[in-house]
Parts: structure tokens; C-alpha cells; sequence
């Protein structure tokens, strides 16, 4: 199994760069674990509580369980990935079964930062694209899609995930394979990354 990590800032494109890669790839062969699956357990606090946390922060991950399930998958074996509400804040009780795949794709912007989760990767891709294009984005999709208001989004930014961003996010950008810029779509290097796809696939 060829696993790929994908990690950038928020709104850097990760999930849109993930999508345009599996888009023309045989379905089956290519599988995508999203770190957003792996937030912590929050179930023991108020949703008022469970919005106060910070989710740019590598503790917010359960990595461990992470860990296991790229382990599982490595070894053959399918797997039940959690499945995340951002309008709860917290896992649902449902999972989605998750096969093992010629190539896994796993993308989160905190990824990078664990070591054994790092290790566990061949390929390592940063998707970079400028902080005032970030956040353009980030806004319209917390206010239209997650859940938030303008004000929220503004003051979860300054609080946490600008200052995230800049201690444990941007720093991983030096673990990286590959840079992709993504400030506007990017078809070469995702053909790129396709290409190597498709020669594991044979
Ligand atoms: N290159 C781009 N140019 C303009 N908008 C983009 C680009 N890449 C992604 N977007 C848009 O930005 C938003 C965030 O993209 P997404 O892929 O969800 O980012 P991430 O997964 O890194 O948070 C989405 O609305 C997406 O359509
Ligand atoms: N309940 C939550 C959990 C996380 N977030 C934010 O998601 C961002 C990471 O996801 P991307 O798709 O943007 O990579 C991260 O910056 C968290 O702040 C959230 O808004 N609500």
C-alpha cells in the first residue's frame, strides 16, 4: 500500500486537491482518510463547551487511533473510520468501513506534526496557498457550511487558528515531497501527483 499524506493550513484546498486526484482514478483503487474523522471524543462536554475548543491544536487529534487504523489498513485488514459532525463538534455514533486500497490518501491540516503518523507516509505533499486567500475561504465556508457566524470565524481565527497555523501547521511545510501551490487551481501538479498514482496502480 503507498500511503500519501496531505496536509496545509485551513482552506489551503486539501480536500479540493484530494478530490481532483481520485476524480479520474479508478474507483476501489484509491482510498482517503480524512483527519477530521480522528477529533477527540468530546462527548463528555456541553456543545457549548465542545465550541470553545481548539481544533487547530495537535491534541485535539486522536492520533493513536489514527495510528491503529493506518496500521490495520497497512496489514490488510478494513477498518470503521469515525464520522465527524462540525455542527455537533464532536463524532457521530455512525463510521464509514474503510478498505484496504492500492493507495491511501490521508489529508488534515495537523497531520505532519506527529512523527509516527508522519513515518507511516511514502509520499508527503504540502498544499500551500497565502493566509488572506485562507481565510476568504475559511470564512465563507464556517458562515455558509459549519455553522458559525462572521464573528465567531474572525475571533477563532485570531485565537487560534492563526497563531496554530503559524507554531505547528506552516513549520511542517519542511517535512514535505512536494509543494503545491494552490492560490488558484493547480491541474499541473495534481496531474503530477495523479501520474504517481497511476504508475502504483500499474
Ligand atoms: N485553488 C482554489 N481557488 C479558489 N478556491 C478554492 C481553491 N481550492 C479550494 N478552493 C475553495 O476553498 C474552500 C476550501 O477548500 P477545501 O478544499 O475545503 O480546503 P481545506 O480542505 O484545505 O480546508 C472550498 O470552498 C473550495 O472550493
Ligand atoms: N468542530 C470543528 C472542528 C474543526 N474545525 C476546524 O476545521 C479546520 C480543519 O479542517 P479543514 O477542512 O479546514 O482542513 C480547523 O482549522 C478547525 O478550526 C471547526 O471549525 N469546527
Amino acid at each position: 500500500m503507498l500511503i500519501i499524506g496531505i496536509a496545509g493550513g485551513t482552506g489551503c484546498g486539501k480536500t479540493t486537491v484530494v478530490n481532483q486526484i481520485i476524480n479520474e482514478l479508478p474507483r476501489g483503487e484509491v482510498g482517503v482518510i480524512s483527519q477530521d474523522s480522528y477529533y477527540n471524543d468530546l462527548s463528555h462536554l456541553s456543545l457549548e463547551d465542545r465550541r470553545r475548543t481548539n481544533f487547530d491544536h495537535p491534541q485535539s487529534i486522536d492520533f493513536e487511533l489514527l495510528e491503529e487504523h493506518l496500521q490495520e489498513l497497512t496489514a490488510g485488514r478494513s477498518v470503521e473510520q469515525p464520522v465527524y459532525s462540525f455542527l455537533e463538534c464532536n463524532r457521530t455514533e455512525k463510521t464509514i468501513p474503510t478498505h484496504p486500497s492500492k493507495v491511501m490518501i490521508v489529508e488534515g491540516i495537523l497531520i505532519l506534526t506527529n512523527a509516527r503518523i508522519r513515518n507511516m507516509f511514502d509520499i508527503k505533499i504540502y498544499v500551500h496557498a497565502d493566509s488572506d486567500e485562507r481565510l476568504i475561504r475559511r470564512l465563507k465556508r464556517d458562515v455558509n457550511e459549519r455553522g458559525w457566524n462572521l464573528n465567531e470565524t474572525l475571533e477563532k481565527y485570531q485565537c487560534n487558528i492563526k497563531p496554530m497555523h503559524e507554531q505547528f501547521i506552516e513549520p511542517t511545510k519542511e517535512y514535505a515531497d512536494i509543494i503545491i501551490p494552490n492560490n488558484k487551481y493547480n491541474t499541473v501538479a495534481v496531474d503530477i501527483v495523479r501520474t504517481i498514482i497511476n504508475e502504483k496502480l500499474g
